[in-house]
């Protein structure tokens, strides 16, 4: 076996599993048996120059005698949700245990899964709409029209966005085109926006024939092939503003999304696609 190198020394002997949601990839890692995750090993892990490379290193621990996911972006900092990774680890639970549903926790509560069909379904529970969930930096009776760097709005002809929160911070930008926008231009301007003590997840969005084409800047991380919390989160903010119903498809660089929002629990889930590349034992 090749010598396991020194930034990974403490998951020595963790199984683990390269995966994707629509493009989203992530190195999961099961601490189940041992094993502890350090930022710099999390830092090794996301580096796309290393032997590895991912937008987030996911770890499954036990916690309360249930399996529960923790999430580090690629800058080793880390993140209270993470959809897409949410939904690769239900794949694997659901494969280890032979289930069609379960659930496990997450920084952000307890996530419940299940099969539909070829897509994994989870509900990430309720979005948190009030400026102090966020978490905005300032007092706000609203959330619909963030006051972000005016300088960034004007020299980018962008109109104030929405603040959601699943779990983590997102700022979502209604455009005519988002494909056309220069994210990786503003995006890092506006997750570093002072209005946002911890930082937070930049999308754009376009709303064609009621699908949402969404792509995203993820705080920690940069441009990814999509976000599954920035995906729940267009939704939400799209419906808070009147250009949508309670459930629609979000098409992303690397996949789609289906995002739905019930009226009655307030709670969201999101469907779609996971992949497994390779797996191993560092
Ligand atoms: N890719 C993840 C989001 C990670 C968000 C992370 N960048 C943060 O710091 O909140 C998803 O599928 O929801």
């Amino acid at each position: 076996m090749t010598e396991t190198p020194a930034p990974l020394e403490s998951l020595e002997g963790c199984p683990f599993f390269v995966m994707d949601g629509a493009g989203n990839d992530f190195v999961v890692v099961d601490l189940r048996g041992g094993g502890a995750m350090t930022e710099a090993a999390a830092r090794h892990l996301g580096d796309r120059r290393g032997p590895f490379g991912c937008d987030q290193i996911i770890g499954i621990a036990n916690r309360d005698d249930r399996p529960a996911m923790l999430i580090w972006n690629a800058d080793g900092s880390e993140a209270g949700a993470c959809g897409n990774a949410a939904r690769c680890v239900a794949e694997l639970l659901m494969t280890e245990r032979s289930a069609e549903a379960l659930s496990f926790g997450s920084p952000s509560g307890t996530l419940d899964a299940r099969r539909m069909g070829e897509r994994i379904a989870v509900d990430m529970g309720r979005p948190r709409l009030r400026w102090d969930e966020i978490p905005l930096s300032q007092e706000l009776p609203q959330t619909l029209q963030l006051p972000v760097d005016g300088g960034v709005l004007e020299r980018y002809g962008l109109t104030p966005p929405v603040g959601v929160s699943m779990g983590n911070p997102h700022a979502v930008f209604f455009v005519a085109n988002a494909e056309a926008e220069p994210l990786a231009s503003f995006g890092p301007l506006i997750e570093h926006d002072a209005l946002f003590p911890d930082r937070v997840n930049c999308s754009v969005a376009s709303i064609h024939g009621g699908a949402i084409r969404l792509r995203t800047w993820e705080r920690g991380v940069g441009l990814t092939m999509a976000c599954g919390t920035a995906a729940c989160a267009s939704l939400v903010a799209a419906h808070r503003i009147e250009l949508l119903g309670r459930s629609a498809k979000v098409v992303a660089d690397g996949g789609e999304l289906f995002i739905a929002w019930d009226e009655e629990t307030g709670r969201v889930e999101m469907a779609g696609p996971t992949r497994m590349h390779r797996r191993g034992v560092f």
